[in-house]
């Protein structure tokens, strides 16, 4: 009992808590039960094979899908905020009343403030369909952070975005979220987005997460080079292992699926 107490003391309550989260569509188990807690600020990249259920994972903490199941001790932060694919702004709106749409007439302010953050000074009256794919993703970036977010979800957000333009948005995104210091889950295809932004990568695969990496990336140069390289191949192997085994299954090469 004692020992609880002074357990808790030391390590915070994470701000995201998920037990034993499911989802089926139709017979099939996408989510079989997924555990994940996330601290206070902590960036992590979820990474999985195309199909695995990293945007029905997303989809259920967003508050989106209401037939994902959790169990037990489960929450999510109500101050969540999502970013997508595509920006998906009100295209009656200009930029400015996109950013700030359903909040209150002194956060205006705020808004201009968010959108100079994220590059976006003196564009508040542009119409959505005057800007980049890459502004149109900073528009969004600065919807998601007026509100404050606690927990910033983001669905392979700069999938569609040209490689240059995309390592800006790495930059800002890292910017902006220690600036902010929101707890960030970033769903990527991009094994190299994860490690460069990411403090925990976990992997999706078979419904539930098959690995809890720390990223832990040395300061001194060379050290860098060489965790990064070796988290590369690690990640590759994670990802593409069941992919071999199964096909080693299917010329009757592999071990099988009991042994
Ligand atoms: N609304 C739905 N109805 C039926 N099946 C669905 C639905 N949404 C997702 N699925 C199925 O669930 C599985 C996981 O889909 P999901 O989009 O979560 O995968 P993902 O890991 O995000 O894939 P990708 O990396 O290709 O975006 C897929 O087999 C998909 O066909």
């Amino acid at each position: 009992m004692t020992k609880d107490i002074a357990t808790r003391a030391l390590v915070p309550e994470p701000v995201v808590r998920i037990r034993d989260l499911a989802r089926t569509f139709t017979l099939k188990g996408v989510l079989k039960g997924v555990n994940l807690d996330i601290a206070a600020g902590e960036f992590v990249a979820l990474l999985g094979r195309s199909g695995s259920g990293k945007s029905t994972l997303l989809r259920a903490l967003a508050g989106l899908d209401f037939e994902a199941q959790g169990a037990g001790d489960y929450y999510v932060p109500e101050r969540t905020s999502v970013i997508f694919q595509d920006a998906r702004l009100l295209p009656w709106l200009r930029l400015l009343d996109n950013v700030v749409l359903g909040m209150g007439k002194h956060e205006r302010a705020r808004g201009r403030a968010t959108l100079a953050e994220v590059g976006l000074a003196g564009r508040e009256d542009a119409w959505p369909h005057e800007l980049s794919g890459g502004e149109q993703q900073r528009a969004a970036l600065a919807r998601a952070l007026v509100r404050e977010p606690e927990l910033l979800l983001a669905d392979e957000p700069f999938g569609a975005l040209d490689a240059l333009t995309r390592t800006r948005m790495h930059d800002l995104l890292r910017r902006v979220s220690d600036v902010h210091d929101p707890a960030v889950l970033l769903v990527t295809h991009d094994i190299d987005e994860a490690i460069l932004l990411a403090d925990r990568i976990v992997i999706l695969e078979n419904g539930r997460l098959s690995a809890d990496i720390r990223v832990d990336l040395p300061t001194e140069h060379d050290a860098r080079v060489v965790r990064v390289a070796r988290l590369r191949t690690e990640l590759l192997a994670q990802l593409e292992s069941p992919a071999a085994e199964q096909l080693m299954v299917e010329v009757g090469l592999g071990r099988g699926p009991i042994r």
